[in-house]
């Protein structure tokens, strides 16, 4: 047997220094960064008494996931194997009964016809057993795919409940990661447990059976059955370590594959004769995981043969104790016969049941992360419930606000700058409110938090004095609209691009024609080649790619169908050209003047203009606020010395039959 720290090495995720093409191009082994990987290290250190001891909760989660899925199918299916499990038991003693009454002294005729009764039974049984195992697999058919989607909705349900700091935290993601693979693993574990229990069922049966007939033959079942099953056991983990490694290899050698197809890189691949170096290594690689696949195909060879060795020896040892038993007439020779068979059958349910456990274990690893994912998720959740919001509420108020985001494991938080540092600024409710400031600034911050999407880790965000932890988290969302830099571009059609914009509320085509024509977007819709029904994702039939600047306004449009108190648009325009910027601005000027609240966010301070209120931020501090003019006016002023830069990018460029100015 192999050393426990060379079996690592030998088994585990990693070749250490991978193959010369990966150090070359990746600087070593290309792997994953995901949790899921230390599930596979994890594997190896679970020695069989430590499964067999977390076997029952294993099995204990999958049937309560199970009930919840499909009680009367768990039902078919727990009371399949147990009748088939009895009826094997009871066809165990029907031969016994036959070979007891055609071995018995007399004439062939008498002999056979004593056995008649106990050769119906035995018939009878075999027909019990396989109508029980046919219910048991279709219950458990129709059981695994719903105990996926019960465990797929569990998994999403909790997950979009969570805050978005949550969903933002490097480590939970990686929960969420590997927690997806929990549903599938849930699915795969609904038949493994099925295969456990039914294992377990019928060993106990052959087992019952064999003490009954003579002591001493259980532990023999057991002797001959541990080599083997700890052989196969071998194999499959040989297997799977090995499997580990060459798909290491496989793995950068498909990214190579996949970097020369895609069109991106395509042009460079050309120009700069990159497609002949990449294949060379691309070989390489592929031939480093074929090597890995022919050692594990000897060594799975030599296990193989060490186990047949195993149990022969084993084996021999038994049918010798059997012959003694016999010689030294302590067992009937019908009895041996029987015992031979409970002895097969006995031992095949061993092998299985330990293979299955194996299974069972590997899956259990992604669904525990499944199980605690939801326990994180539970204490992540957006708190329900709270005050009302006011129904118009007049001023929102950052009262010495500071945040920091989520930083990664190993990073020391209290050292990373804080994205806001004791902000205090106003947002009367009604106007227009704008945010400048170079990048990085907080600006974005600002408006998430306004949103409600982050609580701040210092201070207080107050709704009409009342601080926003306390208020209803849904009403906060209700009230307010939001286009971020990067709004979702939906794979879905350009209509429902749009109505997504508040998505519980029935389609209402005035609405959404006059939310794309207050965002310019109808223009956008009448050259889509089927207008509202064009699928806005290329790579599926009939989808339809837009540009930047047309995904811009349909973003403007979505907000404006939510029909939101507060307006918050970050960076409106970036896309779009001078034309449209300018339209763009006059619209958002002309919600205000109905009563919205808007919250601007652009790095042209010339459109802050029509602003009532502008609010300059740097490095996460708030430096000045003011009406534009009062900023403009205001020497040494951040904003003016930010508005002066900008304007001097134009000075000094005069147009063809004009003056430049002075
Ligand atoms: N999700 C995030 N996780 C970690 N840090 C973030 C995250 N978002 C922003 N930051 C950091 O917080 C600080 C403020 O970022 P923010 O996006 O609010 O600035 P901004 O003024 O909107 O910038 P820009 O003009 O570039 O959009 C920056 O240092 C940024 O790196």
């Amino acid at each position: 047997m192999l050393h426990r720290h060379e079996r690592r090495q030998d088994e585990g995720e990693s070749s250490p220094q991978g193959s010369a093409s990966e150090r070359l191009l990746f600087g070593g082994p290309l792997l994953h960064d995901a949790l899921w990987t230390r599930h596979k290290t994890a594997f190896f250190e679970m020695s069989l008494g430590a499964m067999a001891v977390r076997l029952p909760r294993l099995v204990a989660f999958t049937v309560r996931l199970a009930w919840r899925a499909d009680r009367r199918s768990l039902w078919t299916v727990g009371a399949g194997e147990l009748v088939r499990g009895v009826s094997q038991a009871v066809g165990l003693v029907a031969v016994n009964g036959v070979l007891a009454a055609v071995l018995a002294a007399g004439a062939i005729q008498q002999r056979v016809q004593a056995a008649v009764p106990s050769m119906v039974v035995a018939a009878l049984t075999g027909i019990v057993g396989a109508l029980a195992t046919s219910a048991s697999t279709s219950g458990t058919g129709r059981l695994e795919p719903k105990v996926e989607r019960v465990a797929t909705e569990m998994y999403l349900e909790h997950v979009i409940r969570v805050e978005l700091a949550a969903i933002e935290d490097a480590e939970f993601h990686r929960l969420l990661d590997s927690a997806q693979y929990g549903a599938s693993s849930a699915r795969r574990m609904t038949s493994y447990c099925t295969g456990v229990v039914g294992s377990l069922v019928s060993f106990v049966a052959a087992g019952g059976v064999l003490t009954v007939l003579h002591p001493v033959l259980l532990p023999l079942l057991v002797l001959m059955t541990l080599p083997r099953s700890w052989a196969s056991l071998r194999i499959a983990r040989a297997r799977y370590g090995s499997y580990l490694r060459w798909v290491q290899h496989a793995r950068a050698g498909r990214l190579l594959s996949q970097t020369l197809l895609r069109t991106g890189p395509a042009p460079e691949i050309r120009v700069h004769d990159v497609g002949p170096f990449l294949l060379h290594h691309f070989r390489e690689m592929s031939q480093a995981s074929e090597a890995e696949q022919a050692r594990l195909a000897s060594r799975a060879a030599r296990v193989r043969l060490l186990a047949a060795a195993l149990t022969g020896a084993a084996a021999a040892l038994t049918y010798a104790a059997l012959g003694l038993l016999l010689v030294t007439g302590v067992m009937a020779l019908s009895v041996a016969g029987t015992a031979v068979l409970a002895i097969r059958t006995g031992g095949q349910s061993l092998s299985a049941l330990v293979l299955q456990v194996n299974n069972l274990y590997e899956e259990a690893c992604y669904v525990s992360d499944l199980e605690r994912l939801i326990e994180e998720a539970a204490a992540r959740t957006i708190p329900v419930g709270g005050l009302p919001v006011p129904q118009r509420p007049s001023l929102i108020r950052f009262e010495n606000v500071t945040f920091r985001y989520p930083v990664d494991q190993g990073v020391d938080a209290s050292q990373a700058r804080p994205a806001l540092k004791d902000v205090t600024l106003d947002v009367p409710l009604g106007r227009i409110v704008a945010l400048v400031g170079e990048n990085g600034s907080g600006k974005t911050t600002v408006s998430k938090l306004l949103a409600g999407l982050y609580e701040p880790d210092g201070g207080r965000v107050l709704w009409d004095g009342v601080d926003v932890r306390q208020l209803d988290r849904a009403q906060v969302f209700a009230k307010v609209a939001l286009v971020s830099q990067d709004f979702h571009r939906w794979p879905f059609t350009c209509r429902m691009n749009v109505a997504i914009g508040r998505p519980a509320r029935p389609l209402h085509e005035a609405d959404l024609a006059a939310a794309a024509a207050y965002a310019g977007a109808d223009e956008v819709v009448g050259q889509l080649p089927h207008g509202w029904d064009t699928l806005l994702s290329k790579g599926y039939k009939g989808g339809h790619e837009i540009s930047g600047g047309q995904w811009q306004r349909l973003g403007l449009a979505r907000a404006r169908y939510r029909d939101a108190d507060i307006l918050v648009v970050d960076e409106p325009t970036s896309a779009l050209d001078a034309k449209a910027e300018l339209e763009v601005f006059e619209q958002i000027r002309k919600l205000a003047d109905g009563g919205r609240t808007v919250v601007l966010i652009t790095h042209r301070l010339a459109s802050v203009r029509h602003a009532d209120l502008v609010h300059v931020l740097e490095k996460g501090e708030l430096r000045e606020s003011g009406t534009f003019e009062e900023l403009l006016a205001r020497p040494g002023g951040v904003f003016r010395a930010l508005y002066e830069m900008q304007r001097a990018q134009f000075r000094g460029v005069a147009l063809s039959g004009q003056q430049q100015p002075a």
